[in-house]
């Protein structure tokens, strides 16, 4: 576990050695939906120089789909996955053949790396995931890592890449995480509001409770500010602290100069699992729980049975992202271990009533697959 260091400021992203940089599609596309190679060859200018003063850059780039609206001819980012899943195809060779070339000519080589949301929890692929990243970055390449949008479905995606980056700063313990968008940072409003004010700063996202954001993006991008928000939480919650700026102000960002809204590192370093579920999972289903059980699995920190369980919402399977919601509201998430057809017989009847139904009391949601659900989520209209 890794103390957080309360005096921490955005200047120490000055020395943060090792950093993971965002770049969503909105900074990568012109006007005309195609990808803006002036745009990608400034952002690996600022990327090498990083490099060649002796850091080491792991660099999300989404922009596969965008990359592959001009070749396939769509009028615009298609809306079904299954064309989405083409797009990508055929976009994200283009765009590392791009970056291929842009980084070659500061002489550094890259490495495509191609992650679903599952790879990141299930712990032998999360494993497998960062002794490659590891890898590279010891051999010097630069890792451009994409979500894997052919295979990804539509039950665990990420479908923006704000999160998926979160989750490669916790994989590969980065010092810094920078979200490279086409805002300058996070407004107090809608960024089109003339009377909206940029925050520079945020230490704690329960201080955000009056920000109004929304999870529409630019036409190009996907999530919006939600899903940046939603990073920021998991990254900081593990104690990797956050840049949010615009491209141009990348390499002020990375110098650490007050551009854009810094979040500070508010947590200890946790599982990649237990920051999905807390952070990013889709919720399947909620169990409402009686106050005794909502006490045993936050402050107990002990796994849901039947007993403490009084109803069930939502058609979920074995597995499941489910939230757990106690007489105050949700308390936790987890992944719960019967399905929604399975579990109401089991509702409120203890580990010794279940044994004599000939049922093995498995817990319903396991404490290994748990995380706590903190209050004070942003709010956002609609
Ligand atoms: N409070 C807010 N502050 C800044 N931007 C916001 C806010 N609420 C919504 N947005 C929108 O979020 C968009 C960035 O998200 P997105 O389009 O998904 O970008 P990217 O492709 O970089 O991931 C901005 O263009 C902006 O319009
Ligand atoms: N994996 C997708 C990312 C989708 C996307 O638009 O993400 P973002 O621009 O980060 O909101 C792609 O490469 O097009």
């Amino acid at each position: 576990m890794e103390a957080v260091n309360a005096s921490e400021s955005r200047t120490d992203l000055s020395r943060a050695r090792r950093l993971v940089v965002k770049v969503g599609s909105s900074s990568l596309t012109g006007a005309d939906g195609h990808l803006d190679l002036a745009a990608l060859r400034s952002l690996v200018e600022v990327l090498s120089q990083a490099r060649a003063a002796g850091r080491q850059v792991v660099l999300v780039s989404s922009g596969a789909v965008a990359a592959g609206i001009g070749p396939i001819g769509l009028p615009g980012r298609p809306k079904d996955l299954a064309t989405a899943q083409a797009t990508a195809s055929v976009g994200q060779g283009l765009l590392v053949a791009r970056y291929t070339e842009a980084f070659g000519r500061h002489g550094l080589t890259v490495g495509q790396v191609l992650l679903t949301a599952g790879d990141l929890i299930r712990r032998q692929h999360y494993a497998n995931a960062q002794r490659a990243l590891e890898r590279l970055l010891a051999l010097g390449v630069v890792p451009i890592v994409n979500e894997n949008d052919t295979v990804a479905t539509d039950e665990v995606r990420f479908g923006d890449n704000d999160r998926l980056a979160a989750l490669v700063s916790h994989l590969v313990r980065a010092d810094g995480l920078v979200l490279l968008t086409d805002v300058d940072g996070l407004y107090d409003g809608p960024p089109t509001d003339p009377h909206a004010r940029l925050v520079p700063e945020v230490r704690s996202l329960a201080d955000l409770s009056e920000v109004e954001v929304t999870g529409r993006g630019s036409d190009i991008g996907t999530g919006g500010m939600v899903t940046k928000l939603d990073a920021a939480s998991i990254a900081t919650g593990s104690g990797v602290p956050v840049v949010l700026t615009c491209a141009p102000h990348a390499a002020r960002a990375l110098a650490g100069e007050p551009v854009g809204t810094w979040f500070a590192p508010t947590g200890h370093r946790v599982s990649a699992r237990r920051l999905w579920l807390a952070h990013a999972a889709q919720v399947r289903g909620r169990l409402h729980i009686d106050a005794g059980a909502a006490r045993a699995v936050t402050d107990g920190k002990r796994s849901l049975l039947a007993a403490g369980i009084t109803s069930v919402d939502g058609d979920f399977e074995a597995g499941d992202a489910v939230e757990l919601v106690g007489p105050t509201g949700v308390v936790a998430r987890g992944l719960v271990a019967y399905s929604s057809g399975d579990l109401p017989e089991m509702l409120g009847k203890s580990s010794h009533e279940l044994r004599e139904h000939g049922d093995v009391p498995r817990a319903v949601v396991h404490r290994d697959d748990l995380a706590q659900v903190r209050p004070g989520r942003v709010r956002t209209p609609g």
